[in-house]
């Protein structure tokens, strides 16, 4: 196989370019690439990997573009830059490195408030001007101040702690965080009207979300304390940017620190100008201990993807750790292609899918197994589907997908897994696992008992359990020029209903199943593909 291919296509520290290559990954680092769309457009389909950070926008239509594409690598937190469910339809792994920069991104939401506080770039500015202006700077202190945090994540708890230790009064609005956790940080959870009410400073730090936009809207910014300072360190879009310069014009808000703005690269800003205004240009990851650390670590996330199948911190997929990927790797082979098997038999509509996991298999990563039996099912019908895409894809059709844990396994089996589609003319099942040799085996197919490998070629018949269609099909097989490589057989009591399932080492023709559907103990005859 080929060393997969990666671009890196954001300024991205150099590190991340030493571990692919270390891995055995070829990589182009283009730093600027990502700030020019149709160029990214007409290289992205040579890649397997897109490492990026903020600059490079993956739209959907740039994903059009991206043939082999698995894995966006995002070095950072924030992943509004790409069109998940996009990425997720054609079934690329989107990951970030969700706590490397958040120590780095608290600390500049402190220094934000500083220097909102003691108006220190102001200050600095008319200093180096040899202006003198002793009088014109007259700050506020932050301690016993009311610091109000918004999102009290990783980040914000940081920025919580970081209060605490200059000796705030910490209050945090985020529906998510438990009272405990409250508790643990000393923090007291408020309400979002309560926070913007008491807040002396306010501090965003949630993600950008349909919830979160606009949260600061003009009329939650009139319900603001007079003489707030607000800090913005998470996304442009969480605070109406028109209605605070309204409120800072109209002196009810005493400043703002923004990092981060509505449209980046800011070249213009509704709050450019205001003299108690502090921007940077989204600095709130830079530092070089940040960007070692998310470079590092998204490279590494990214080549165990493309190399083990290890999936970690994506965000439209479960996650999969190096140690358990080898140990998955043949069940995720048996779901998908017990799942595959019976959407190959399936023509009527598939209204759900059961997936049995019974035994040891059961304490294993069910969501991922799961999705590689929905791909499985519905690979036949949809040639563009893989574990990332396939639940999103059932879902959107409208097929339930159910999971099923047991703990002791059918037929005294370590491990089994049954699937069940259950379809508009009937259900169908088979049930399967994994030997020794780590090779997956059906083992069960319409509550029959069989043992047979997966193989490119095979022949599933049903019949009745009637001497005679043994020899003709052998003959019919033989005739047309097809090897038998394996034969298995299985009834479910003598003279009642029987499958066999056969591996060749030929593709079956239609014309020949056809032959074989005439013989008079064959109820069905398919040919199947693995
Ligand atoms: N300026 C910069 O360079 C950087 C900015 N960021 C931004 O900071 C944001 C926060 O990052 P983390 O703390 O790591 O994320 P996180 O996911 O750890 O924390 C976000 C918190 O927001 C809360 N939340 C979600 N919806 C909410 C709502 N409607 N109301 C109130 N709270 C809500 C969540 O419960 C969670 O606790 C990121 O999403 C990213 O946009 C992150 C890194 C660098
Ligand atoms: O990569 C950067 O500089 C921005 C970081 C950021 O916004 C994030 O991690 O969400």
């Amino acid at each position: 196989m080929p060393a997969p291919r990666v671009l890196i296509s954001d300024a991205l520290s150099p590190a991340a370019v030493q571990i692919f290559r270390d891995r055995g990954i070829e990589v182009d680092f283009q730093p600027d690439l990502g700030k020019d769309k149709e160029k990214l457009a007409a290289v992205i389909g040579n890649y397997d990997g897109l490492a990026i950070r903020s600059a490079t926008k993956v739209t959907a239509k740039i994903l059009e573009q991206a043939k082999s594409l698995k894995v966006i690598g995002r070095a950072g937190i924030g992943v509004d830059n790409v069109e998940i469910p996009a990425a997720t339809a054609k079934g690329i792994i989107v990951m970030n490195t969700p706590f490397g920069n958040s120590i780095t991104t608290a600390e500049h939401a402190i220094a934000m408030m500083f220097a909102l506080a003691r108006q220190i770039p102001q200050a600095d500015a008319s200093t180096q001007a040899g202006k003198w202006e002793k009088n014109r700077f007259m700050g506020v202190e932050l301690t016993a101040k009311v610091l109000g945090v918004i999102g009290c994540g990783n980040i914000g708890s940081i920025v919580a702690d970081r209060g605490i230790g200059l000796r705030m009064k910490v209050i945090a609005f985020d529906p998510f965080l438990s009272p405990e956790r409250a508790v643990e940080l000393g923090v007291e959870k408020v309400e979002l009207d309560d926070l913007l009410r008491r807040a002396d400073i306010i501090t965003l730090h949630v993600p950008m979300t349909e919830k979160t936009k606009n949260i600061l809207s003009a009329e939650n910014i009139a319900k603001t304390k007079k003489g707030v300072r607000i800090v913005n360190c998470a996304r442009g879009g969480l605070v109406d940017e028109v209605a605070l310069r309204a409120a800072l014009d109209s002196g009810h808000v005493a400043g703002a620190a923004f990092d981060v703005f509505v449209e980046e690269p800011a070249l213009t800003n509704p709050l450019f100008g205001h003299p108690n205004v502090v921007c940077t240009p989204h600095l709130g990851a830079a530092t070089t201990e940040a960007q070692e650390n998310v470079a590092l670590q998204v490279a590494e996330q990214m080549s165990d993807y493309l190399l083990q199948g290890a999936i970690q911190n994506a965000v439209n997929f479960p996650s999969i750790t190096a140690e358990e990927a080898p140990r998955l790797k043949p069940f995720v082979a048996l779901a998908e292609k017990l799942g595959s098997f019976l959407g190959q038999l399936t023509e009527a509509s598939i209204k759900g899918i059961r997936i049995e996991y019974e035994g040891a298999v059961a304490d294993m990563n069910t969501r991922a197994l799961t999705s590689a039996a929905v791909t499985g099912v519905l690979r036949p019908f949809l040639q563009d589907v893989n574990m990332v895409s396939a639940p999103v894809i059932a879902r959107e059709r409208g097929i339930t997908v159910e999971e099923v844990k047991r703990e002791s396994a059918a037929r005294d089996y370590e491990s089994f897994i049954r699937i069940v589609v259950d379809a508009e003319d009937m259900p169908r099942h088979a049930g399967g696992t994994v030997f020794q040799d780590g090779k997956p085996r059906v083992v069960e197919i319409r509550d029959i008992a069989v043992d047979a490998e997966f193989a490119p070629h095979m022949v599933y018949v049903r019949n009745d359990d009637k001497p005679g269609f043994i020899g003709r099909f052998g003959t019919l097989l033989g005739e047309a020029g097809v090897n038998v490589a394996t034969f298995a057989l299985g009834r479910d009591r003598p003279g009642g209903d029987a499958i066999c399932f056969v591996s060749v080492d030929q593709p079956v023709s239609e014309e020949l199943l056809r032959r074989i559907e005439e013989i008079p103990q064959v109820k069905r005859a398919r040919a199947v593909h693995f």
